[in-house]
């Protein structure tokens, strides 16, 4: 694995970078060819159906896993913070949110608070972990990867276990932390048709990479419609600043679940509306959106 320090200013900006990069086991690929860079203050997003390799991409970002083929380079004295999508906790034993945050970590009390007040979770720092709801638990997690104050947070599944509106937080929150600590962030989408508004990238994976580029460039690009021809919902964006979200086909789905026809103020869905500036690059949701690339083919 080529590890080396990048200079000039994409690189200073640049904390990670696979160039062809794939891993082999018993004979097989489980992912290959894949390129992808991540720059201080962006949101990549990996999306792609159960088994396309998403979370094996994540542990060569990590490191965990090492390249069979291909290159993986990092920033000098990367730091990461890691939510893996699935823990080995021993759920027999009792185990408080303060406790989890050091488990593997040394942390300073004020770290610590720290962490779990960005997460809005400060009250539950004695609570038992088994107690916690599916959003509280996450933002536990997301607290224990900050507190070591990251230049790049990878996020694998964030949002499982979480309701819609507990969804649409948990990715606010996310937008929060690039915005306040300036890290890099791959998130992996368990959900192949909606991804967080904010994310700069989306790269679709299937065992290779199928297509990239900006949420909306990829929901019009061939190779994602043809992978999920099956079942052609398109690609949404989730929206920090809207209580609802408009899907492909022109409906509308509300926070609350619900799909409606239209998007209309006075129907009782609306409590407040800023259709400028909702994400930071102004890419509104399908439909509404900039046409500011296509989408990049790989065969
Ligand atoms: N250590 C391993 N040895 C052999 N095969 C593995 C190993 N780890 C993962 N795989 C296989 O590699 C493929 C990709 O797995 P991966 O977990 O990266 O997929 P994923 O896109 O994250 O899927 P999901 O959405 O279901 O979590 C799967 O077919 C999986 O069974």
């Amino acid at each position: 694995m080529l590890m080396q320090n990048k200079s000039g200013s994409q690189g200073r900006n640049q904390l990670v970078d696979l160039q062809k990069a794939g891993i082999q086991r018993n004979g097989r690929w489980l992912v290959r060819g894949v390129d992808l860079s991540i720059n201080r203050g962006e949101i990549l997003t990996l999306i792609g159906p159960n088994g396309a390799g998403k979370s094996t991409t994540a542990k060569l970002v990590t490191g965990v896993l090492r390249p069979s083929e291909g290159t993986v380079a990092r920033a000098g004295d990367l730091r990461i913070g890691y939510v893996p999508q699935k823990l080995s906790i021993d759920w027999t034993m009792p185990l408080s949110v303060r406790r989890l945050m050091r488990l593997t970590n040394s942390l300073t009390d004020a770290d610590l608070l720290a962490a779990l007040s960005a997460t809005g979770i400060s009250h539950l720092i004695n609570a038992e972990v088994r107690h916690l709801s599916g959003g509280e638990f996450q933002r536990a997690l997301l607290a224990r990867a900050i507190a070591r104050k990251p230049d790049l947070l990878v996020l694998d599944e964030p949002v499982q276990g979480v309701d819609f509106a507990g969804e649409t937080a948990l990715y606010d929150l996310i937008r929060q932390i690039r915005d306040t600590t300036g890290c890099g962030i791959l998130l992996i989408s368990h959900d192949l048709h909606m991804v967080m508004a904010a994310t700069d990238t989306v790269i679709c994976l299937n065992g290779h990479v199928c297509c990239r580029g900006t949420p909306d460039s990829v929901s019009r690009s061939e190779d994602y419609q043809r992978l999920f021809a099956a079942n052609a919902r398109g690609l949404a964006l989730y929206s920090h600043q809207h209580d609802h979200t408009h899907l492909p086909d022109g409906r509308v789905l509300h926070g609350d679940g619900s799909i409606t026809d239209n998007c209309h103020p006075e129907d009782g869905y609306h409590h407040h509306h800023d259709h400028d500036g909702h994400d930071r690059h102004g890419h509104g949701h399908h439909g509404h959106g900039t046409r500011d690339g296509e989408a990049t083919r790989h065969a």
